[in-house]
Parts: C-alpha cells; structure tokens; sequence
C-alpha cells in the first residue's frame, strides 16, 4: 500500500500534521508531495519530513495517485477547478478531504464523480495521539483500506455510515482539542496569578491534563466516577467543582459543540 503517491495540495497546520503522521508511521517520505501557493511551509515540511515540494498544484495532481485537498473551505472551489482545467486526467484519481463543511456533492459539482473520502483528522495527530472521521463516496473496498492505512499513524480511525455525521465528528474531535486548549490556557492564567511561572504553571497543566486523559483512556471507570476519585467530601474538588456546574459547565459544552455543527452546516450552504 506505501506504493501509492500522495499529493497534498495546501501545505499548512493539517497537511503539517497529517503529513508527519504518515511519515512516522513510516509512509516512504518518496511517496509524498506538499503544494503549497507559497514557499516557506514548503521549506519547512521538506527540511523536516524529507517529502517532495512543488509551488505547481496541477503538478503535483499529475504526479500523483491520491491527491488530498488541504485548503481553507473558502479556497476549494478555487482550487478543484484549476486542478480540472490544468489537470483534467485527476478525475479519474482517488482525492481525500480535509475540508469542514463542504458535503460530497460540492465536489462532484466542481470535480464530476470522484471516488472521495471526506477525512476530519485534528491537529494531535502530529504526535499521532488524533482521531480521524472517514466518509467514503464511491470508493472500493481497496480505496477505503488504502485511506484508513493512510491515517492509521494519525492515532484513531472512525469511519462513518452517514455524511452528516462528519459534522458530529467535528464538534467531538475535529474542534475540540481547541477547547481544551482554551480550558488549560484559563487554568495557566490562574496558576501565574497564583505566582507560578508561565512555564512552570503551563508544564504543571499540561501534564496534569495529559495524566487525566491517560488514566481516562486505561480504566474501565466514567469519566463521573474518576471524577469522584478526586472529590472529597467537604473538600476543595467539590468546591471547585460545583462552580463549574453551579456556572453550567454542562450547557455550555453542549451549546459550544452544537454552535460547531451549525458552523459546518451554514458552511455548506454559503459556499
Ligand atoms: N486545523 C485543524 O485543526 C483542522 C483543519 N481541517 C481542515 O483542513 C483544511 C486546512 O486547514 P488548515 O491546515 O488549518 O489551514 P491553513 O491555512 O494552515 O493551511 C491551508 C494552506 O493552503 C494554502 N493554500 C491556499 N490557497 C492555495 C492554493 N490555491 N493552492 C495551494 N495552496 C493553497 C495556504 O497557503 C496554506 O498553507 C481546512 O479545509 C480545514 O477545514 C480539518 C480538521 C482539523
Ligand atoms: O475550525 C475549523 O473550521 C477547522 C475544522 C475542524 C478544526 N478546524
């Protein structure tokens, strides 16, 4: 299956990580090509990942045997439509996905009836700790293994019965390593107004964040009961914890992830 040309035309954060995913997991680096409309994150994903480079995307689209569009949403129609015109012969080749919120039919508009997986990896699949959602569109069974052999180093692979569920995906793991992000950089905040280093109080965050998720993901408990490990009664947990819910943590959470899903869908709506 590594014999299998990979061409990823837009070279930024996704590409990036998607990229190191497959190399680490030992995807020849020979076998891979970043486009990208400017040099410098070229140089850097050549330099680091020993792939090959080109500023050409119908280039890289002729070199290749499964091109994968790693562009903003905003650009694919853009994109898909100089790659018909400048490489006409790329209809015939299996293409991949990044992009939020554009459904299967938008490429089949600008690109005919591509065999296409819609793929929503995130950004931890740099240290291959990501999950990755995958629709597949007139794909065989081959296309399909080949795709999941793809983000195999990426961490997880869910694949998905129905398109509409890319957008679920979204809100549970495309997006949300954001928020955890942003719930870690509250807790540094506060740590420093407590007198601890900026790094120190990111350090002591991260890990105690990454000691969570890891005992999370080894025990049998609910996220409710390993919580209770930490609350005693009368204790300081408890106190802490019930502002979060007194503050309606839960709510919260939920309308976030649902304000996510709204995004995706008005996104296929307004391109
Ligand atoms: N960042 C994330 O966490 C995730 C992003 N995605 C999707 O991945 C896609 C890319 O997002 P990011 O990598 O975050 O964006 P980005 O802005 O970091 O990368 C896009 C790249 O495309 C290049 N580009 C723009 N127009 C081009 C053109 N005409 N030809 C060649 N290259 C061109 C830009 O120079 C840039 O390097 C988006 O569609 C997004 O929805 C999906 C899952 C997660
Ligand atoms: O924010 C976005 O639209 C992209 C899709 C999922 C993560 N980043």
């Amino acid at each position: 299956m590594n014999d299998n040309r990979v061409a990823f035309i837009g070279a930024g954060n996704m590409a990036r990580c998607v990229i190191a995913a497959m190399v680490k997991a030992g995807y020849p680096a020979e076998n891979i090509m970043a486009a990208n409309r400017s040099q410098p994150k070229l140089t850097e994903l050549a330099k680091d990942y020993g792939i090959a480079t080109t500023l050409d995307n119908a280039a890289a689209a002729d070199w290749a045997d499964v091109i994968v569009l790693a562009v903003k949403p905003q650009m694919m129609q853009d994109v898909c439509s100089a790659l018909l015109e400048q490489a006409p012969q790329c209809q015939d080749k299996m293409f991949v996905t990044l992009a939020a919120g554009l459904p299967v039919a938008h490429y089949e508009n600008w690109l005919g009836n591509i065999k296409l997986v819609r793929a929503m990896p995130n950004t931890p699949s740099l240290v291959a700790l990501g999950v990755t959602g995958l629709f597949p569109s007139r794909c065989s069974n081959y296309e399909k293994a080949f795709v999941d052999h793809m983000f195999q180093g990426t961490g997880m692979t869910v694949w998905l019965n129905e398109e509409h569920e890319i957008n679920h995906i979204i809100a549970v793991t495309g997006s949300s390593p954001a928020y955890f992000f942003y719930f870690m950089q509250s807790m540094q905040q506060k740590a420093e107004q407590l007198g601890f280093s900026a790094e120190q109080a990111k350090a002591m965050v991260a890990q105690t964040a990454l000691g969570a998720a890891t005992m999370a993901l080894q025990s049998d408990l609910s996220f409710a009961q390993l919580r209770a490990q930490v609350t005693s009664k009368g204790g300081t947990t408890h106190e802490a914890v019930s502002t979060f819910a007194n503050n309606g943590l839960e709510e919260m959470v939920a309308k976030a992830m649902q304000a996510a899903i709204d995004r995706a869908q008005a996104m296929a709506k307004s391109i």
